[in-house]
């Protein structure tokens, strides 16, 4: 499956990130096809990565050998039962589904068939090739899980799971996670226009700090509490914010924030 065509069923902000992430380390576009229902939804992954589009979900899933499912857990069944009743071969098919809260024994009775299939969960820096997807395999063999590894490779990190319920963890920990980041960005945005920097000024300061440390973490290669430790000065500044943020209970907040995740996970697996 090397030259293996792969489809993204539902072509929106995850699979625009995977697509980006492939394209900008050599995949061939010819060999990727983006669907959406609507044509102008399709235009700018066209125009940004050259790769095929089509609002036709069939046609795409009979001229891929991947099937990337990528539409939101609400829309799959509607997806899934178009592609049951179409009559088109799904058994040579791998199926890699993006979707949160949907199970591989709830996807195969979607689709009706005991289709190979691999849960992802992937993230949107995938599209800078600094994206985390963790993965599950159901059914695939070891040719089809390192193709599909050198897709998720392609975009960053691909770490394969043991068991099914990770998942769910992986959301909390990668998934969901930039937009925790992001809100802490946020905050830190909105606090420095208050202090009276323009809006250009807050965010250049806020992103090149964030991105400065999240650097650093990646570069140094030591305990993350010590980077830390190394800011904050005994009885300076950061000490004091740090103490603040501590009194008002930030890791267990996070924590907390975490868990609410998984929990949301495991509620949409029994709505789905
Ligand atoms: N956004 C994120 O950071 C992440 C999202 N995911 C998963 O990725 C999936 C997609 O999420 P997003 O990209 O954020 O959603 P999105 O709403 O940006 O993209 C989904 C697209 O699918 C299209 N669509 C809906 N039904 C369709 C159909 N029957 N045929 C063709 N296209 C159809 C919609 O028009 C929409 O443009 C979800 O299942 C989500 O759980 C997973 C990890 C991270
Ligand atoms: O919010 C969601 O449900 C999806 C899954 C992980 C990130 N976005």
């Amino acid at each position: 499956m090397s030259q293996a065509t792969v489809a993204f069923i539902g072509t929106g902000n995850m699979s625009y990130a995977i697509i980006g992430g492939m394209i900008n380390s050599g995949f061939s576009a010819a060999h990727i096809i983006a669907t959406n229902r609507n044509q102008s939804k399709l235009d700018k992954v066209a125009n940004d990565f050259g790769v095929q589009t089509q609002t036709d979900n069939l046609i795409a899933l009979a001229q891929a050998d991947i099937i990337v499912l990528s539409v939101k857990p609400q829309m799959m069944a509607d997806l899934c039962q178009t592609f049951a009743d179409s009559g088109i071969d799904l058994s040579d098919k791998v199926f890699v589904s993006v979707a949160a809260g949907i199970t591989v024994a709830r996807l195969r009775e979607m689709l009706r068939q005991d289709v190979k299939l691999v849960r992802c969960m992937p993230n949107t820096p995938s599209l800078l090739g600094k994206g985390v997807s963790g993965l599950f395999a159901a059914g695939t063999n070891e040719q089809e899980n390192a193709t599909i590894t050198e897709i998720f490779s392609a975009t960053g990190i691909a770490m394969w799971l043991e068991k099914e319920s990770q998942i769910n963890d992986i959301i909390a920990v990668t998934g969901s996670s930039p937009a925790y980041f992001f809100l802490f960005m946020e905050a830190i945005e909105s606090k420095a226009k208050a202090l009276g920097f323009s809006p250009e000024q807050a965010r250049q300061l806020v992103q090149q700090t964030a991105m400065g440390a999240a650097m650093m973490v990646e570069d140094q290669q030591i305990e993350i509490n010590e980077l830390r430790n190394n800011v904050t000065s005994k009885g300076g500044t950061t000490a004091a914010a740090i103490a603040h943020l501590q009194q008002q209970g930030l890791e267990n907040t996070v924590s907390d924030a975490m868990d609410a995740c998984i929990a949301r996970a495991l509620q949409m697996e029994q709505e789905l």
